[in-house]
């Protein structure tokens, strides 16, 4: 099946200029971007007046916590998970983290998101919700070893591990998921290193979100969280991928130097609890990847990609006392190439590139807010947001076009979504 995108303006986010071309998408992969194209396809989409990018890649998810936006806000992050988040949790079914994983990917598809990183539980029924919706996501069975379970949380990890990796057209990866550096004691925290080295998987964790997590750290183990995980050879055993790193120190940055993966920036939800601003700029300055996510919709609000472009741009700015700091390209690189690189799909996502899957989005710029076309980055990066997204495709297939959800029922979701949440939170 022969897709072609008509004369939309190309950001390819590689080393190419914007150009008005034309996108010729085989199957699922990205057949030839061109000034002009002639060639038979079976669907013609007019992207005349848009602007055609790299679908942005969402890093650090949670996405059944969809469920629970709103309903505790204005906490510290320690208060807001003992006492809110975990026994919420504790009262989800599987079948609320398939209806919270949809709805978080509904939420993402209207906003250009093609692929997402996710660490919950029951990641079962999230890899079928990804296999009917059509997103690429890699998914991970948070663990989190506070009190002995004869090991069933492992058993589940590699469960989702082996029963998904690779699959719903390859769209589907799969890491391990040690939670954190206070949630994982330094015994299991070696033994699902050694499995991650041994079969080669990814690992997905927090590091040093919170000032108090230093702090616990530091009583528990007088290290710092990014000394900690060092010691225990994170770092050169595996392809890491690390959300929020926002209290390193210099001599902590040396220490991701060189690293497999990298750094989610997740800058709203670390605005909204209060956590602080990353030093994504000194991260970069040492060649450290620095992608950009959400975290869940219980902290971070809208799962937005574009909110968090611009606040992890004009953070850097404020941060330094400096607008040159982290300029628009670089942040919507940051949201493409970088996350990619993250989740370990850079070498088929987050540019667009002949051979690379077809993860594209058109960005409908016929409106005020868009007009004049001085500078496309700076008007992607400090004036777009979700709801100019026109069109989204991902892996060749289109799962939103004029603003319609092609895969998701949306009626029925908001139905499943609202009895669900409130039974979730009744008594909590
Ligand atoms: C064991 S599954 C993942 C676990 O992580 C919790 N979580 C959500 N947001 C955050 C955050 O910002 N920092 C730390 N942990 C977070 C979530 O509630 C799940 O229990
Ligand atoms: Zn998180």
């Amino acid at each position: 099946m022969k897709k072609l995108i008509k004369g939309a303006t190309v950001l390819t986010l590689g080393a190419e200029a914007p150009f008005v071309g034309d996108i010729l998408i085989d199957g699922s992969r990205i057949a030839d971007i061109q000034p002009a194209i002639n060639a038979e396809a079976d669907m013609v989409i007019h992207g005349e007046g848009m602007a055609a990018m790299p679908g942005l890649i969402n890093a650090h998810q949670h996405t059944p916590m969809s469920l629970l936006r709103g309903f505790s806000d204005d906490l510290k992050l320690m208060d807001w998970l003992d006492k809110k988040m975990l026994p919420a949790e504790a009262r989800m079914t599987p079948e609320d983290m398939y209806w919270g994983a949809k709805l978080a990917m509904a939420e993402m598809i209207k906003s250009g998101t093609t692929a997402f990183a996710d660490m919950y539980i029951h990641m079962n029924e999230i890899a079928i919700a990804v296999e009917e919706v059509g997103m690429r996501a890699s998914l991970t069975r948070g663990l989190v070893f506070l009190e002995d379970d004869g090991g069933r949380r492992m058993l589940e990890a590699m469960d989702l591990i082996r029963r998904w990796s690779g699959k719903a057209e390859g769209r589907i990866t799969t890491m391990l998921g040690p939670h954190s550096p206070y949630t994982v004691p330094p015994q299991p925290f070696r033994e699902v290193i050694a499995l991650a080295e041994q079969e080669n998987i990814p690992l997905h964790t927090h590091l040093a979100e919170t000032k108090e997590e230093v702090r616990m750290i530091r009583e528990k183990h007088n290290q710092t969280p990014t000394e900690y995980l060092y010691q225990l050879g994170l770092f050169e055993k595996a392809h890491v991928l690390l959300a929020h790193g926002v209290h390193l120190n210099r001599r902590d940055i040396g220490y991701l130097k060189g690293m497999r993966g990298g750094v989610s920036h997740n800058p709203v939800s670390n605005l909204k609890l209060g956590c602080g601003i990353a030093p994504i700029t000194d991260m970069t300055e040492q060649g450290i990847t620095v992608g950009l996510g959400t975290d869940g919709a219980g902290s971070a609000a809208t799962l937005d990609m574009f909110e968090e472009i611009r606040a992890a741009a004009w953070l850097q700015k404020l941060d330094y006392g400096d607008p040159t700091k982290l300029p628009a390209k670089e942040a919507l690189r940051m949201a493409t190439a970088g996350s990619a690189e993250l989740l370990h799909i850079g070498h088929d996502t987050g540019t667009l590139e002949i051979g690379k899957k077809a993860d594209i989005i058109l960005i409908d710029l016929r409106k005020p807010h868009l007009q004049p076309h001085h500078d496309l980055y700076s008007l992607l990066s400090y004036c777009a947001n979700g709801a100019d997204v026109d069109t989204t495709i991902v892996n060749g297939n289109v799962l939103m076009q004029g603003r319609r959800l092609l895969t998701i029922d949306e009626d029925e979701l908001f139905k499943q979504v609202s009895i669900r949440a409130k039974r979730i939170v009744d008594g909590v």
